[in-house]
């Protein structure tokens, strides 16, 4: 129950004319978000932790604000102008060819109750948005959020659940892709193409993607954590390494993360292999075609970029370079801007974008929705966005897991098919 301050706030709005956006928290005693996400009844469900140690984590459930077309977003600030407003979400990565019904091309919830989860501190907020509402229509909906609040749950192990797999594309499938891709004339237009495989494990028992998602993210320590639930039928989740961008007021943060080794047990061999991954010409070429874009793209936007030297990301079964940009962008520019301009990245579309796009519509069979989309929070003061790869769609019937592969001149279609194998190791190794 919320402490009687908050419920006589309520109460006291129905005598006044409150508008624009109202948030209002307090301390809660919830030791793990995904815990307490699972236990609660209502949709959208979400969860999100941006990447790094301390990050801090937000669980969400209800709508009391629903964009589904970036342009139309125009960050509110509560009347006090201190609270703003915070929207999760994501979107798809092609817009014409969506597939994944309930999770459309654009879709970012400001969550009706929302807990954030701070070096051990939780905070409840209730949002409430007055802008064009029955002001008593919204009290009486954030009155019946927190009437319907459950206590969080304990852990729950995932239950075993064997499966039967099938690939899009077949392994002789995507053989074919990858020559054709390499072809001399296909790389004169499209120097670069991430193609992608579905691989859908169909279960005899249901998964509960929060159980999952719980474990995965503990084999996905330097990651961002991201799960969402519009629907009762479907949940989508993953641990991605990869920054779309962060945008701290005009100081924005992205990345080109691409070329992929796998790793090994023993240092020496571990570090060899992260050499060769750093000064192979493939693997430079998959990241070279990320940056170059990302910064041409960001010149219009900001004063100045700057690319760091290239780094070795290390998971868990595999390794990236991954090269940092930082940009000071021009004050006018707002997230709608930088979405239009920055995804879907060469890291999963490929370059040029057009071209690249037509060639995965051409050739993929299964439909991406949401994976190599973009998913996170956007706010008026800070915006953070994850590539959403190494994700799993959790329906009823099936896990369906996601894994593309860069596919430049020298990509050879065995060792590309062993890297989406690699990159779908975690989640696989806990679904037995
Ligand atoms: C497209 C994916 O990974 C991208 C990110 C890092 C490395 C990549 C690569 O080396 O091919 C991909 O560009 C995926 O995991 O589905
Ligand atoms: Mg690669």
């Amino acid at each position: 129950m919320p402490p009687s301050a908050i419920t006589r706030r309520l109460s006291a709005m129905r005598t006044q004319t409150p508008s624009g956006f109202v948030r209002l928290g307090w301390p809660v005693m919830v030791e793990r978000p995904l815990e307490w996400l699972r236990a609660q009844s209502v949709l959208p469900r979400f969860y999100w932790r941006s990447r790094g140690k301390d990050a801090c984590e937000h669980a969400g459930i209800g709508c009391a604000h629903l964009v589904t077309a970036t342009h139309e977003w125009e960050p509110a600030a509560s009347p006090d102008g201190v609270e703003t407003p915070r929207y999760f979400g994501g979107l798809a990565f092609d817009a014409e060819a969506l597939g994944w019904p309930g999770f459309g091309a654009c879709r970012f919830v400001l969550p009706r109750l929302e807990l954030e989860h701070r070096a051990g501190r939780a905070v409840l907020y209730l949002n409430l948005y007055f802008d064009g509402r029955d002001r008593d229509a919204e009290l009486d909906a954030a009155e019946a959020a927190l009437n319907a609040l459950r206590p969080a749950l304990s852990p729950a192990p995932l239950t075993p659940t064997g499966f039967t797999r099938h690939d899009r594309p077949s392994a002789r499938e995507w053989a074919e892709w990858i020559t054709q891709a390499t072809l001399l004339s296909d790389q004169a237009r499209t120097p670069k193409v991430v193609l992608s495989r579905e691989s859908r494990l169909a279960t005899a028992q249901p998964v509960d993607p929060w159980i999952l998602l719980n474990q995965w993210r503990q084999l996905a320590g330097d990651c961002f954590h991201f799960g969402f639930q519009f629907a009762p039928e479907a949940a989508f989740i993953g641990c991605s390494p990869e920054r779309l961008y962060r945008r701290e007021g005009t100081r924005l943060l992205s990345e080109a993360l691409a070329g992929t080794s796998r790793r090994d047990g023993d240092p020496a061999r571990d570090a060899a292999l992260a050499a060769e991954l750093l000064a192979d010409p493939k693997n430079r070429r998959e990241n070279q075609l990320v940056h170059a874009d990302i910064l041409a793209r960001l010149a219009p936007l900001s004063h100045h970029a700057s690319l760091a030297e290239p780094g070795i990301v290390k998971l868990r079964a595999l390794q990236h370079i991954r090269r940092d940009i930082e940009a000071e962008l021009h004050p006018w520019v707002r997230d709608r801007h930088l979405l239009a301009a920055l995804h879907p990245t060469p890291a999963v579309g490929g370059t040029p974008r057009d071209a690249a796009l037509k060639f995965i519509r051409r050739h993929e069979s299964h439909r991406r929705g949401w994976y190599a989309g973009a998913c996170g929070m956007l706010s008026h003061e800070t915006t953070e966005l994850t590539v959403a790869i190494r994700c799993a769609r959790v329906t009823a019937g099936a896990v369906t897991l996601y894994a593309g592969a860069g596919i430049v001149i020298g990509s050879v279609p065995a060792a590309e098919w062993d890297e989406l194998e690699a990159k779908i190791a975690d989640v696989m190794s806990l679904l037995g």
